[in-house]
């Protein structure tokens, strides 16, 4: 593994497939021109709108958001994240929210359909039912060992408050966790960025949390902060609140160091 820089890419995703993607090269482009080689994109990066909507364009999002991210990769001769997307399912229309990690030749790393759906009502009058359109998966995500970024871990979103995920990624060696999100405003801002603190703090890896912001349809407010965390917890970087990203340096020596200081993973007990 060797030292270089990641991007956590921010945007207002909105229920338009190509303005989306429009909106995410532009980022991309962004992120590569200051040096990243490793760039991650929001949940719902490709399309954010209704959910009745998302089905009803399924496929459409699915093919042409995997041929998006095979492209940019290549155009970029970096590794990228496509934070979450829905592909369909075959048998019972519903789709897995997937996030794909495809690398600078094009190939697909690793991918991973979020476990963890979102059926909340936050307080703020804001229904969530996720699993009335979505599938949840059936596997804890794998980890991606590359021989130049580390060991890479995925999750989507609403992962971020189940540890036990992270701590499955992180005891398969993981250094670097995706947390890609569309946070609700209203949880967010008072939970964002603690979870990813305390997940990054206590396994000891860099976070990295690509995330939408801002209106991105009818009533749906999100909370931005697209942000890269070291393992000791700090916060290298935070995209505010406006589309943009969110760029730092991982170096190995740095997990060295702060797993010297803090052996926590090597005194666990469960
Ligand atoms: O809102 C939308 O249209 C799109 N959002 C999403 O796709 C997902 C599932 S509904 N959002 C979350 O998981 C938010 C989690 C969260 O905010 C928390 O855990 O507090």
């Amino acid at each position: 593994m060797k030292s270089y820089l990641a991007a956590a890419i921010q945007m207002t995703s909105v229920p338009d497939l190509q303005k989306n993607l429009d909106q995410a090269e532009e980022l991309i482009d962004l992120a590569v021109r200051q040096g990243a080689e490793l760039v991650g994109l929001p949940e719902n990066f490709s399309f954010m709108g209704e959910e009745k909507d998302k089905i009803a364009q399924g496929i459409a999002i699915a093919q042409a958001t995997e041929t998006f991210l095979h492209q940019m990769a290549q155009r970029f001769q970096v590794t990228i994240l496509g934070g979450g997307f829905p592909i369909p399912v075959n048998s019972n229309g519903k789709v897995y929210n997937t996030a794909l990690l495809v690398s600078p030749n094009g190939q697909e790393l690793a991918r991973y359909r979020k476990v963890h759906l979102f059926d909340v009502n936050v307080p703020d009058g804001n229904t969530y039912q996720e699993s009335s359109t979505v599938m949840a998966g059936q596997e804890l995500p794998s980890v991606y060992s590359s021989p130049d970024l580390g060991k890479i871990g995925l999750s989507i979103c609403y992962d971020v408050r189940f540890p036990e995920l992270y701590r499955h990624l992180s005891s398969h060696g993981a250094d670097v966790l995706f947390i890609p999100a569309a946070f609700t405003a209203f949880t967010g801002k008072d939970h964002w960025q603690v979870l990813l603190q305390s997940r990054a703090i206590e396994n000891t890896c860099y976070v990295i949390a690509p995330a939408q912001t801002g209106n991105n349809y009818h009533r749906r407010q999100t909370h931005g902060h697209a942000m890269i965390i070291d393992p000791w917890g700090v916060i290298l970087a935070d995209a505010g609140e406006k589309p943009g990203v969110a760029i730092a340096e991982i170096k190995p020596t740095r997990l060295e160091q702060v797993r010297r200081q803090m052996p926590s993973l090597q005194h666990r007990v469960f």
